[in-house]
């Protein structure tokens, strides 16, 4: 872990916008975000298109292409993102910050193993060498919990099933030590057990090596049942920003219309709730 101090932020984003330019006309994806983290698990919430996955690419440095990015101030562990040239982005992604997604096809080298792509990332960060490296490998394997790194070392990822390789991702991801881990949808390809266990794996690698933890979901009830805290989005905006435990509390109608759309057992015969949204809510 890099050392900055447990009070400093790991995360200060303000003013952030992203936009993009389309033949459409232009797509004002984020549009004025600010938040701060520290070592927690912060999860952002929304509808699809809300802007939620725009933000982790950003935090990233990600967005494509004719994506325009800026902000007053955008930094990780300290370090200006905006500012950031090639190189230090190298330093910054998986050195300060990483992101898991959805699929581990889109994160994964479909030709590499994985104990060697594992490997090239330590390596990349770390002056170590290949038996470390190796060593290394193997430990961030056993973190995730895969009862037999040896095999799944070996193995091309289309060798794994959806939740081994969720678990060689995140094993990736953290083997270089990032700060901050972004983890969008990270569970919503798998099934209910598998999703269970990967998030007990998350909140278990994040708690016992103090990092933050961004999770995007379009999912409220995960979102609050997983995070410290939760940033509501709206139309590239943050509407609402609440304590998990305070979901009940609520204010914005439209966090109020998300909990109210929520199925609960107890109401098994009623009809679902539709949200009806006000166009209110976009204004800046
Ligand atoms: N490369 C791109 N070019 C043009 N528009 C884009 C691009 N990437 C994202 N957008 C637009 O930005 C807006 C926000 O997209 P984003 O993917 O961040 O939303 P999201 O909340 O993560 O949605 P989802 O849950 O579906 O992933 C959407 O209107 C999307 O169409």
């Amino acid at each position: 872990m890099t050392s900055i101090s447990p009070e400093a932020p790991l995360l200060e984003v303000e003013g952030l916008r992203v936009s993009f330019a389309t033949q459409r006309g232009l797509v004002e994806a984020v549009r004025g975000v600010s938040f701060a983290m520290g070592r927690e698990k912060l999860g952002i919430v929304g509808e699809s298109g809300s802007g939620k996955s725009t933000i982790g690419r950003a935090l990233m440095r990600l967005v494509p292409s004719p994506g325009v990015v800026t902000g007053q101030k955008l930094k990780v562990g300290g370090k200006d993102v905006l500012s950031a040239n090639e190189r230090d982005l190298q330093g910054l992604r998986g050195g300060k910050i990483a992101m898991i997604m959805q699929d581990p096809k889109f994160s994964l080298n479909p030709v590499m193993r994985i104990g060697t792509q594992i490997e090239e990332a330590i390596r990349m960060h770390r002056r170590v060498t290949r038996k470390a490296a190796r060593a290394h490998a193997m430990e961030a394997l056993l973190a995730v919990r895969i009862s037999n790194p040896e095999r799944v070392y070996h193995c091309f990822p289309h060798e794994l099933s959806g939740g081994m390789g969720q678990r060689a991702m995140i094993a990736m991801m953290l083997s270089t030590q990032p700060d901050v881990l972004i983890a969008d949808e990270p569970t919503s390809a798998l099934d209910v057990t598998v999703q269970a266990q990967v998030l007990a794996i998350l909140d278990d690698l994040v708690s016992r090596r103090g990092m933050g933890l961004i999770m995007i979901s379009h999912d409220l009830e995960l979102v609050a049942s997983f995070c410290d805290r939760v940033l509501v989005m709206y139309a590239g905006r943050i509407v609402e920003t609440l304590e998990a435990s305070a979901l009940s509390r609520a204010v914005h109608p439209y966090t109020r219309g998300l909990i109210a759309c929520l199925p609960r057992l107890s109401e098994a015969s009623s009809r679902l709730q539709t949200m009806q949204r006000d166009p209110a809510w976009s204004q800046v």
